[in-house]
């Protein structure tokens, strides 16, 4: 299914921070939204799931709205949402926290490196570990559409090569992934399309070729200047 946007604006405490994004995260493509602090990526990723709601504008996935939805009538049309933050229960082992979507033994297939820790208390884990936990939930629900925020936030380089794969086999297998990503060369290069957030409105949509290639295109995307 894809995720489509159309003209979407969102305000935070009265203010405007996203105005008129259109976009599209396509069944079975990793499209990552890159852009400076503060341009609004979290916002729109909120606005999508519901978490804060959209002043403009109408967002679909399938076909089927999801503006003005409750979060959980989203969440079974078959959106997921990994917020920033890695919120895992910390008192519950690895294994109870999977157990509340899925079954423990898929998501150890995912990441192996699980395994071992499965009887561990999630809250013990450690940061790349928690976010692979919070990652393999994500999956066991089996979305038609993912948004991923800011997944690497803290982590080392070495552990975001590590997610990385997981979520192109996922975006492979049909997925509409949506990747916000501080790490812009990481994410471009999973990228299938790629638009640029910068102070709220996209200043760049489409093959993520040129911005993989030529950082100066990059920064005047980031910069939102078009000259
Ligand atoms: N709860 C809130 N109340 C009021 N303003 C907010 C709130 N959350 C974010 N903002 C403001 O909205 C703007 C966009 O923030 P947002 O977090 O969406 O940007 P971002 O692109 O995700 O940045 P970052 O990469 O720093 O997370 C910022 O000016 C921020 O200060």
């Amino acid at each position: 299914m894809n995720l489509e946007l159309r003209d979407v604006s969102v305000a935070r405490g009265g203010q405007p921070v996203v105005r008129d994004v259109t976009l599209t995260a396509g069944e079975g493509r990793v499209t990552v939204l890159l852009g400076p602090n503060g341009a609004g990526k979290t916002t729109l990723l909120e606005a999508i799931s519901g978490v804060v709601p959209a002043v403009k504008g109408e967002i679909e996935l399938g076909g089927r709205t999801l503006t003005g939805r409750p979060r959980t009538r989203r969440a079974r049309y078959g959106l997921a949402h990994v917020e920033q933050g890695r919120s895992v229960f910390g008192t519950l082992t690895t294994r109870e926290n999977i157990a509340l979507v899925g079954d423990p033994a898929l998501a150890v297939k995912l990441f192996p490196e699980l395994e071992r820790r499965l009887d561990v208390r999630a809250g013990l884990l450690s940061g790349g570990e928690q976010q692979m936990l919070v990652l393999a939930r994500a999956i066991l629900t089996g979305p038609a559409a993912l948004l991923l925020d800011e997944m690497s936030l803290g982590l080392a380089p070495g552990i975001v090569r590590r997610l990385l794969p997981v979520i192109r086999k996922l975006a492979d297998e049909g997925c509409a992934v949506l990747l916000v990503e501080q790490f812009a060369h990481a994410a471009l290069a999973l990228a299938d399309t790629a638009y640029v957030l910068a102070h709220g409105t996209l200043t760049y949509g489409g093959d993520p070729t040129p911005l993989r290639e030529s950082d100066a295109a990059l920064k005047r995307a980031y910069l939102g200047d078009d000259s």
